[in-house]
């Protein structure tokens, strides 16, 4: 694309040279360390720092053009807006030609299970032999090309330059977890979605939205994003959550509801939960069918229900979705059983919110025989608020709590820790701040029919102490616990 084609995407702008001798763009990026030549960059004032620092770089690195909304001094033409946060997402919708135009679009927000339900939707349309895409925490997926990630949902760029290559590698339906963060961030400004979900809403984020009702507005994005127009979309409501009711009225798409305990288009009754998984009746309006499934837990069947008004939405039969819903094996780090012949059961899993926690004990105190141990940290840089109700939450629904660290990021790992004992009185839990030794702990401790959940950082395999990763995974950590149990 040439650069005179490129900025015709931004309807309002200066150039800081009236003739410039146009050049094919090789990339766009808002990011010095993927200039190659050719670029147009965009400088970015991000919360760390204001990328119009790194223009100089940028043009040493081959940038043919700069976007900016400040003052700058170069060798190369710049093109001057009045906010260049907003100016990439038209940058980025016009250079990867409208992706989102051509497939369909599922955009799963809420506090909990967009992973989990993203998932159940790929495995959906992947069954059926369709190309499927998916973006969200674990990583961006293109068919079963997976590409690592940073964020749960990228920048706007990345988002458009996936989009890009799934449209080229005839992906038919992609799912994409949509967060609160990347709604203000604009993030997906410019993706035209088909299908929104909205899972549940509760505490999570406020070190970032500070307000619970900033944090909701947020979250109402995805749907005012769907617009008021008649267009044929979907909206796929848990209408046991008030938020999502509320929700519905912010788009006049047409609307799914599911839930279990209202009155909804999709629903879930005869629910039994085991270790072993979860069966339930599904209604999909008039039709029922059993479900089978390995995912375990209640909310579990709230995953499932969103994913089945999801794929329905999407044009899957009620058929072909439960077909598929018996037939995944669950997602890494999400309620994940290691293995072991030791009697004691050990489970893996990403609860790192209130609610997240509360429910993950809940399922695991209906199967547990024995006892049920808690182990469990707080991430620094992160919503300091959730600290004591998670140690309350932990003390309050195991037999025994552990509290340990998780990833501390900048913050001491004393003052972390301080935070969650403000919620507990302190001889109610064991404070052990090593995780590998707080699982090794537990792991000697337990007796055969206990329970052990190791909660927080699920898939990780890296804890980050200060800015640096260091490889940790509690999945590899509780094999080897299990590996050198003694017991007591
Ligand atoms: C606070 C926050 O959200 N920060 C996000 C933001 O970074 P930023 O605006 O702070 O960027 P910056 O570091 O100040 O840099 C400013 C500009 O200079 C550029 N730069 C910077 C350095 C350099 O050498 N060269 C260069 O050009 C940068 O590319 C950028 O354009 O924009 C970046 C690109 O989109 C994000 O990766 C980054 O997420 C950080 C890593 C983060 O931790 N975010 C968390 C809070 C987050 O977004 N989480 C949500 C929810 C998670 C969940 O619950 O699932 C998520 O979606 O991941
Ligand atoms: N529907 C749900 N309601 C409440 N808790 C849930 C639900 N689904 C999952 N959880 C809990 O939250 C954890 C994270 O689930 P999942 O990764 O699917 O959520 P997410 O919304 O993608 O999280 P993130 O915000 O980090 O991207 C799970 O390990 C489980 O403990
Ligand atoms: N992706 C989310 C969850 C991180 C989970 C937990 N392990 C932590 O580090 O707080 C976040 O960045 O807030
Ligand atoms: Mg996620």
């Amino acid at each position: 694309m040439l650069a005179s084609d490129l900025i015709q995407a931004l309807k309002y702008k200066r150039l800081s040279q009236s003739e410039f001798t146009d050049f094919k763009v090789t990339t766009v990026t808002q990011d010095t360390r993927q200039v190659v030549p050719g670029a147009v960059f965009i400088a970015i004032v991000g919360a760390n720092v204001d990328g119009h620092q790194f223009i100089p770089q940028a043009i040493a690195k081959g940038a043919q053009m700069i976007i900016a909304q400040e003052p700058v001094e170069t060798t190369v033409p710049v093109v001057y807006v009045k906010d260049t946060h907003r100016a990439m997402a038209f940058l980025a919708d016009k250079f990867y030609g409208s992706p989102s135009q051509s497939m369909k679009m599922i955009g799963v927000t809420g506090t909990n299970g967009k992973t989990t339900v993203t998932h159940l939707i790929e495995e959906v349309f992947h069954d059926l032999g369709e190309g499927t895409g998916l973006i969200g925490t674990l990583y961006r997926k293109v068919n079963d090309q997976v590409y690592p990630t940073t964020n749960t949902t990228p920048d706007v760029l990345t988002n458009q330059k996936t989009l890009a290559e799934m449209r080229d590698a005839n992906v038919k339906t992609v799912s994409m977890e949509v967060s609160s963060i990347a709604l203000v961030q604009g993030r997906v400004w410019g993706i035209n979605y088909d299908i929104c979900v909205f899972t549940n809403f509760t505490e999570d984020h406020l070190a970032y939205h500070k307000t619970m009702s900033q944090y909701k507005l947020a979250k109402s994005l995805l749907f005012a994003q769907m617009g008021n127009t008649f267009s044929g979309k979907t909206a796929v409501m848990n209408i046991d959550d008030p938020v999502g009711r509320e929700f519905i009225d912010y788009t006049t798409s047409n609307i799914l509801t599911y839930g279990i305990k209202h009155q909804a288009d999709i629903y879930a009754d005869h629910i039994k939960i085991t270790i072993h998984g979860t069966e339930f009746d599904l209604h999909v309006f008039d039709e029922v069918k059993h479900v089978k499934t390995h995912l375990i837990g209640e909310f579990n069947v709230y995953n499932s229900l969103a994913a089945v008004g999801a794929a329905y939405a999407a044009g899957a039969s009620v058929a072909e979705i439960v077909d598929s819903l018996s037939r995944v094996k669950g997602v890494k780090g999400r309620f994940q059983l290691v293995p072991s012949n030791t009697g004691v059961s050990v489970i893996v899993d990403y609860a790192h919110t209130p609610d997240g926690l509360l429910n993950v004990l809940e399922t695991l105190n209906d199967f547990a025989e024995q006892d049920t141990y808690c182990i469990v940290g707080c991430g620094g840089d992160r919503d300091a608020q959730k600290r004591p109700q998670m140690a309350k939450i932990a003390v309050d629904n195991s037999t025994h709590a552990i509290l340990t660290e998780d990833n501390p990021r900048t913050e001491d790992p004393h003052k972390i820790m301080d935070d969650m004992l403000a919620g507990i009185d302190s001889d109610q839990a064991t404070v052990i701040f090593n995780r590998r030794e707080a699982i090794q702990y537990a792991v000697n401790r337990a007796k055969p029919g206990d329970a052990i959940i190791i909660a927080g950082k699920g898939h990780e395999d890296y804890q980050i102490i200060g800015k640096t990763k260091h490889h940790f995974d509690d999945y590899e950590e509780a094999e080897k616990a299990l590996k050198n149990r003694h017991s007591h």
